[in-house]
């Protein structure tokens, strides 16, 4: 079996995919490559805050336990994404006037909430996503803003005691490299395990452009993380091209795919490399990026492209 999955297994490494569940319902070479190909499964959009509590105190876990059961029969494990970040939050919570207090309790339940029904069954859950700006500083967010920088730590507390078991997470992008940002992650990473907060990971989403050079320096980076005892997982990887793409940014796409994945596979205690959806069929850049799209492994007809080849033959020579 020379899928990704299997493959990766070889060197005790995850290979996984975020997915579409409209996709994954009305679409069957879809369905059956998600099922086929990744040993781990990430929700795209059906863990987060805004389609998981519509309106409040009213749960909807319908498409997220479809995605639970589906990884389940296929044998993969689940990343659960996200239990806190600022964006996707339902219009209750962002329209209403709460007091610190207040916000607090209703984000203690909401953790405690999602993480208790899905207990047992997340390996790893992306806790808190996205709490950093691009310098290092913390981002502002109705969080920052009414409960301050300790809601990182009581975050990753409630989620501990919700679901003992699974491995938690802080998720964030442009943290490949050494820089600002990652330097500014490790620190209160550092900071948080001097507290005792139960933290066991960092996911490095991993979204390039071939319009950027790739981070070469990861794997320094990663070890960072190692040298502190933490898992870290390459969780969103993405190789945006500007359209139409021809084969000479294809090629530069794998490099950006192998520069991630070989900065996971040189680091011990990396457990999971995720792509941000594996088709070009269904993806987030063109909607975001203007002018740029066709970031995934396959094209949107499912045919493999380079960047494809690329992760096989470097799971093939670990
Ligand atoms: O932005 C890319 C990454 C970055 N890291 C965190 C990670 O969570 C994030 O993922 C993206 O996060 C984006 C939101 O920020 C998601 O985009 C949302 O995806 C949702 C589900 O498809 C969309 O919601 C649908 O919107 C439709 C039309 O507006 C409505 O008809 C649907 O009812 C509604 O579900 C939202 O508009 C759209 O903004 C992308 O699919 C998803 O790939």
């Amino acid at each position: 079996d020379t899928t990704l999955g299997a493959l990766g297994q070889r060197s005790g490494v995850r290979i996984g995919t975020a997915v579409d569940m409209a996709a994954l319902a009305d679409d069957a070479p879809y369905r059956a490559k998600a099922a086929s190909e990744f040993s781990s499964v990430t929700p795209e959009n059906v863990m987060k805050w805004e389609v998981v509590e519509p309106s409040r105190g009213r749960y909807d876990w319908k498409e997220a336990d479809k995605l639970v059961d589906f990884a389940r029969a296929n044998g993969q494990l689940v990343r659960g994404h996200t239990l806190l970040w600022h964006n996707q939050l339902p219009s209750w919570l962002t329209t209403g006037d709460f007091t610190a207090d207040e916000l607090r309790a209703i984000l203690r339940k909401h953790i405690t909430d999602e993480a208790r029904h899905f207990k047992g069954r997340i390996w790893q859950w992306d806790v808190v996503n996205e709490a950093f700006n691009d310098d290092g500083t913390l981002r502002d967010s109705i969080w920052l803003r009414k409960l301050g920088p300790g809601y990182i730590a009581d975050a990753f507390r409630w989620a501990h005691a919700a679901d003992p078991k699974a491995k938690l997470f802080i998720n964030d992008y442009n943290i490949e490299g050494v820089n600002a940002k990652s330097t500014a992650l490790h620190d209160l990473v550092v900071k948080l395990r001097k507290q005792h907060v139960p933290i066991d990971g960092v996911g490095i989403q991993g979204h390039l452009s071939v319009q950027y050079n790739a981070p070469h320096d990861i794997a320094e980076n990663m070890k960072r993380f190692d040298a502190l005892g933490l898992e870290t997982a390459i969780t969103e990887a993405d190789v945006r091209v500007p359209m139409p793409s021809d084969s000479t940014e294809q090629e530069a796409q794998a490099e950006g795919y192998d520069v991630l994945l070989r900065g996971c596979l040189l680091t011990r205690k990396c457990t999971d490399f995720t792509v941000w959806g594996f088709t070009d069929k269904y993806s987030w850049v063109p909607g975001t990026f203007e002018g740029e799209g066709a970031a995934n492994l396959y094209d949107e007809n499912y045919r493999a492209k380079p960047a494809y080849s690329a992760l096989r033959d470097d799971l093939l020579l670990a």
